[in-house]
């Protein structure tokens, strides 16, 4: 592929060009989070390094500006089987986009800082900085982790609150002190609920100088391999946890720094065998977890938010799973809302100019997309603009106006992405009762309607989609019926749960609620696009014409 980018690089450059940006929906105002201010999700944009530019890659990735200051536009070259090779855009946004030349000191000033005085007034301050091998996130947080904590040593010298620092690496489940030569750290629960990092050194600090000293220190203990992408790349993911001790009465503030190992697909480690692999799949799924409960956290402050507002009984508790990974225990108070903290939390995507790198740039902005979550007032507003769209009848045009502006109708693009379509390709005509398999998406029937049951509820939150995930035979679903029903076709299967707070049709596996189903009580099989990034399935363009049949 990336001869192909290299060799089609003047081509790619003329395309880019001529290409004119995708329109903004009206009504869908770019960096339209920022009344947010517990959640708000950058992208940084790396300049193109000496060795980027030597190695003659174009840049895919042109932020916009002025009043779109927050969409991004990425491009990207396809071979055409029978053509010359075409210009395929995508357009991102997130809440703050920083272009190539901004620097960290106004990252600090624009993103970060507003954490300082919230911690130091007791609150949890958490920034994430995410993205793929080399996209520059520890030179972002290795000189913010610098900023922040100087801020707070000025911002009241006279005050006897203290300051203090701790920074450890996670690789896997293993836990290190940056600050003492790598020794091991225990993550271990106190008698309340309290994630404690035992062992782990908190140095104070008063001074600039100590902050450098101790950041430096910690770089150099910290684990790196080289990827394909970056000669010094972290594998691992580094915690810096500033504690402000206000006294025996007061709960602690925290700010967390956390600098994500990077991400990275299997072409950037196909280099280093069984063990790197291995590695990068546990990072991606400790990734892959924390998005859920950064998500999970964020969705359960704007329900209590709508709730507090309407005066409702909120229906259900967050399912925050933050004990599934080591990076998501030890935050486990960011995540949690039971513990009852003020939390604050600003991400950055970090993402590489390059056009190599441009599948992992356009995986980072998905995965900045879906951490964004829209606040109450404008859930509430775009609900509202729904139904009016829905109800109002359609406004008179002129007729030429209104042709000019009716869509060509093209055939839905056949999609290459992973998607639970069958692999065999004589399976569409075949009933899908016969070829239920692991891995298929089933639309159920609607639930027969009983009169005896009055919980209403109950049928508005049944399932609509589900994945099968093994016959029941084949599970440890211990039921009594087994035996006998042994000639019914019956699937263990997980509901598909549509993703709050997206646009398009989206849904999420939801492996707690598993339930066993009859091939009688399945409608239709449904294929949906399955991007592993974030573990979301898609409904496109190009799967809606594959929807099978249900006979
Ligand atoms: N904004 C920037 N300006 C100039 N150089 C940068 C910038 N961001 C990153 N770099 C350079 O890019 C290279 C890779 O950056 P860095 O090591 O921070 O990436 P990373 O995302 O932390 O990678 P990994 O996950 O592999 O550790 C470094 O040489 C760094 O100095």
């Amino acid at each position: 592929m990336d001869k192909f980018y290299l060799d089609n690089a003047a081509l790619y450059e003329t395309l880019v060009e001529r290409a004119t940006p995708a329109p903004i929906p009206a009504g869908q105002a770019a960096g339209n989070n920022l009344d947010n201010s517990n959640m708000i999700v950058a992208a940084r944009i790396r300049p193109q390094l000496d060795e980027d530019l030597a190695s003659g890659f174009p840049c895919a990735v042109y932020p916009r500006s002025g009043a779109e200051a927050g969409v991004v536009d990425i491009h990207d070259l396809y071979n055409h089987p029978r053509g010359r090779p075409v210009l395929k855009s995508a357009k991102y946004e997130v809440d703050r986009l920083f272009g190539p030349e901004t620097t960290t000191e106004e990252i600090f000033d624009v993103h970060v800082k507003h954490l300082v005085p919230f911690a130091w007034g007791g609150g949890i301050g958490t920034l994430f900085a995410y993205g793929q091998t080399g996209s520059g996130k520890t030179f972002t947080v290795s000189r913010l982790e610098e900023l922040v904590v100087e801020a707070l040593v000025d911002l009241d010298p006279d005050s006897e609150k203290q300051v203090s620092l701790t920074i450890v690496e996670l690789a896997g489940n293993a836990a290190f002190d940056l600050l003492n030569a790598r020794q091991p750290v225990s993550i271990m629960e106190d008698a309340r609920g309290h994630t404690q990092l035992v062992g782990a050194n908190e140095c104070e600090v008063q001074a600039h100088s100590e902050v450098r000293d101790l950041i430096e220190r910690a770089t150099s203990f910290r684990r790196t391999a080289p990827t394909l992408k970056n000669d010094d790349s972290s594998r691992s993911h580094s915690i810096c946890r500033i504690r402000i001790k206000h006294g025996p009465k007061t709960a602690d503030g925290f700010l967390y720094l956390v600098d994500l190992a990077g991400s990275e697909g299997a072409r950037d480690v196909a280099v280093h065998g069984a063990d790197r692999m291995r590695e990068a799949r546990e990072i991606n799924i400790s990734l892959s977890v924390l998005k859920d409960c950064i998500r999970g956290r964020a969705e359960a402050d704007v329900a209590m938010a709508r709730a507090a507002r309407t005066g409702a009984k909120k229906k259900q508790t967050a399912r925050i799973p933050f004990r599934q990974s080591a990076l998501t225990k030890v935050l486990k108070h960011v995540f949690d809302p039971a513990g009852g903290r003020a939390c604050r939390t600003a991400v950055i995507a970090c993402v590489n100019p390059n056009l190599a790198d441009v599948g992992p740039s356009k995986n980072t902005l998905r995965y900045a997309e879906i951490l964004r979550v829209t606040p109450p007032s404008k859930a509430e507003a775009a609900v509202s603009t729904y139904a009016v769209a829905k109800t109002a009848p359609a406004p008179a045009a002129a007729p030429a106006a209104a042709a000019a502006r009716t869509p060509q109708k093209k055939p839905p693009p056949i999609s290459e992405k992973p998607n639970s379509r069958d692999p065999d390709p004589d399976a569409a005509s075949v009933p899908f009762r016969h070829r239920l398999r692991p891995g298929m998406v089933i639309r159920l029937k609607p639930p027969a309607p009983d009169s005896d049951d009055d919980d209403e509820e109950e049928d508005e939150d049944a399932p609509q989609l589900a994945v099968l995930l093994c016959p029941e035979m084949a599970s440890d679903v211990d039921s009594p019926e087994a035996a006998r029903t042994k000639r019914t076709m019956r699937y263990v299967c997980a509901s598909l749960d549509p993703a709050p707070g997206k646009k398009e049709e989206c849904y999420e596996m939801n492996i707690w609620e598993q339930f066993v189903v009859e091939s009688g009580q399945m409608d239709r099989e449904v294929v949906l696009e399955y991007d592993p990034g974030t573990r979301y399935y898609y409904v496109c363009r190009g799967c809606r014409g594959l929807l099978g049949k249900g006979t």
